[in-house]
């Protein structure tokens, strides 16, 4: 997938296609900050040669942050960050058998020395990584800093319309 705004910044990746469901709200809050990504299936496990050459490559291609959802064992967003200095987000995706754990743990134990920042399970997980990455761009982009702070705004603005207790019957 490709958003038509170039350069791309952020790269999603996603150990199988079956991920999309839950990485696409990643995608949808970068299409709505306006950041420009990409979106690939790449695994640790079926594909390791693409793995190796993707996260070999990622500086030179401009990548300035790596979304890596991944499923059970979750060793992708790991893998990556071993083969490249771009910050490595994991979103551990809510397995069947053990309902996320094992992704959650596969991705989090990471031995010192090779850094994952780690969000959580499933959808809140893919939004927060989306969002974690925006802020990184935003140190050095006002404009987006300025779109970031609207979409808290209006977050906020939001949920007190929703729960407003005029609202409860
Ligand atoms: N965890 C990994 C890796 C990897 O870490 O490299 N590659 C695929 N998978 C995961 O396997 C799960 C089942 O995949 P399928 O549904 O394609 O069988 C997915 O959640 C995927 O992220």
């Amino acid at each position: 997938m490709k958003c038509p705004i170039v350069p791309v910044k952020i790269s999603i990746v996603m150990g199988s296609k079956n991920d999309w469901k839950t990485m696409k709200f990643a995608a949808e809050i970068l299409i709505k900050l306006g950041i420009s990504f990409d979106a690939e299936i790449i695994s640790a496990h079926r594909t390791p040669d693409k793995l190796f050459s993707f996260a070999e490559q990622a500086i030179i291609n401009g990548y300035k942050v790596i979304i890596a959802g991944a499923g059970g064992a979750a060793h992708l967003p790991g893998m990556l960050a071993s083969k490249t200095i771009v910050p490595v987000l994991g979103v551990p995706m809510q397995s069947t058998a053990l309902n996320g754990i094992d992704s959650l743990y596969s991705i989090v134990q990471m031995p010192s020395g090779i850094p994952v920042g780690t969000l959580a399970i499933g959808k809140s997980g893919a939004i927060n990584a989306a969002l974690f990455a925006a802020q990184i761009l935003a140190l050095h982009d006002s404009h987006l800093s300025v779109r970031l702070n609207q979409l808290r705004k209006q977050q906020t603005e939001d949920l007190l319309i929703e729960t407003d207790p005029r609202k409860l019957t």
